[in-house]
């Protein structure tokens, strides 16, 4: 008996462009939500398009409520789910980077209401996932959640947003090369399913962006298209995996170590995309494409370096022996790499 089934959850309105923040009401009406809208923001993103959002929803009638978070926390997850629960909120709406949002979205599926979408920053592919990923104490935890009902991206303010939050979303995408690779190698070393199609629309996003590079260039409204394009098809490949593998390998181990070791972590979208070139050596040794990676970051202008990150070398070292401690996800790094080994793989692609 064939007994396989598949649930893929994605958004129903996806809204990109220029100005179309005041379109935001219209993207909730048509999804004939009830109740309170409960606007989730931290203060910058507030400040650029959260008090919109709020004043569209009460010149239209509703009585919105709006929260305002300072940190990505299991704890700031709780702080909202007080908040939504004192206010009566029928659903959510999270504007700003990733962290204001998977903090919304994790909100919004523990009380099991609807939540969209309002990115202020190009920066991440967790504006259309339905994954939240929050660190707690010693290790990251992607859980499952549902995804936004509609995201609602301006182009405008994505535009305005420090250049650094767009380089960061593109490094975040062309770290999904090894992404799939470690994927892959999961599948073929210990049976980890793998969606061929999720794993294809991964790559091919990553291609895409690639090719589009000398497109992606400051001061310019069209690269915030073309990179926000590439996050939702990105998102879009988790939630066909119900995964984020697609999007998150070895790369983003290297990462949330980062996260938890540095002193003053970089940008989730650059500390990846750094982790990309060595891993990248890893799966393909010293004449592998791993300059292909660090030649599409740099073309970006995204960071390649331990130095262009901000991050001492010790650090980066320690980060890449003990980044398979952090979940359990099989990649490139096994059971973890000697300090020689991650000395050669960090010096021999030029990052440290
Ligand atoms: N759930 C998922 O599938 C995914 C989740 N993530 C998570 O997202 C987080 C990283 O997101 P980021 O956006 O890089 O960090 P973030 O949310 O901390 O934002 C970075 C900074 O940019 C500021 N900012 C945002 N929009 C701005 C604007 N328009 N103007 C001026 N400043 C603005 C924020 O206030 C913040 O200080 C990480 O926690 C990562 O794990 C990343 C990818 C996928
Ligand atoms: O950052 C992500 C994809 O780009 C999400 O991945 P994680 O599951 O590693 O948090
Ligand atoms: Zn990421």
């Amino acid at each position: 008996m064939f007994d396989k089934s598949t649930w893929i959850r994605l958004p129903r309105n996806v809204v990109v462009g220029h100005g179309v923040l005041e379109q935001t009401l219209d993207a909730v009406d048509e999804l004939h939500l009830a109740g309170r809208p409960l606007v989730v923001s931290s203060p910058t993103p507030h400040a650029v398009a959260g008090e919109r959002v709020v004043d569209q929803f009460e010149d239209a009638g509703y009585d919105p409520a709006e929260v305002v978070i300072d940190e990505a926390s299991f704890d700031a997850v709780q702080q909202v789910i007080a908040h939504a629960e004192d206010v009566d909120a029928g659903f959510m709406l999270g504007v700003g980077g990733g962290k204001a949002i998977d903090i919304t979205k994790m909100a919004a599926d523990d009380l099991g209401l609807g939540f969209v979408s309002v990115p202020t920053a190009a920066s991440h592919d967790g504006i259309v996932s339905g994954r939240g990923s929050v660190p707690e104490g010693d290790t990251r935890h992607s859980v499952a959640a549902e995804p936004p009902l509609a995201v609602v991206a301006d182009t405008e303010v994505l535009a305005e947003a420090p250049w650094r939050l767009t380089t960061a979303g593109c490094a975040d995408i062309i770290s999904n090369y090894t992404a799939v690779r470690d994927w892959e190698l999961a599948h073929r070393l210990k049976n980890v399913p793998y969606s061929e199609y999720a794993g294809a629309l991964s790559q091919m996003t990553a291609e895409m962006l690639v090719d589009s590079a000398s497109s992606i260039k400051k001061g310019l409204e069209e690269s915030s298209w073309i990179v926000v394009k590439a996050l939702v098809s990105s998102g879009v490949a988790m939630s066909i995996a119900d995964s984020s593998r697609p999007a998150s390998g070895a790369e983003h181990l290297f990462s949330h170590q980062l996260d938890r070791i540095a002193p003053d972590p970089a940008l989730h979208g650059h500390q990846v995309g750094v982790g990309a070139i060595m891993t990248e050596y890893l799966h393909s040794g010293p004449k592998g494409r791993w300059r292909d990676v660090r030649d599409a970051l740099g073309a970006i202008g995204a960071p390649t370096t331990a130095n262009e990150l901000g991050i001492d070398d010790e650090t980066v070292i320690e980060a890449l022996t003990t980044a398979h401690e952090i979940r359990d996800r099989y990649t490139v790094l096994g059971d973890g790499m000697s300090e020689e080994a991650a000395i050669e793989a960090a010096t021999v692609t030029g990052v440290v």
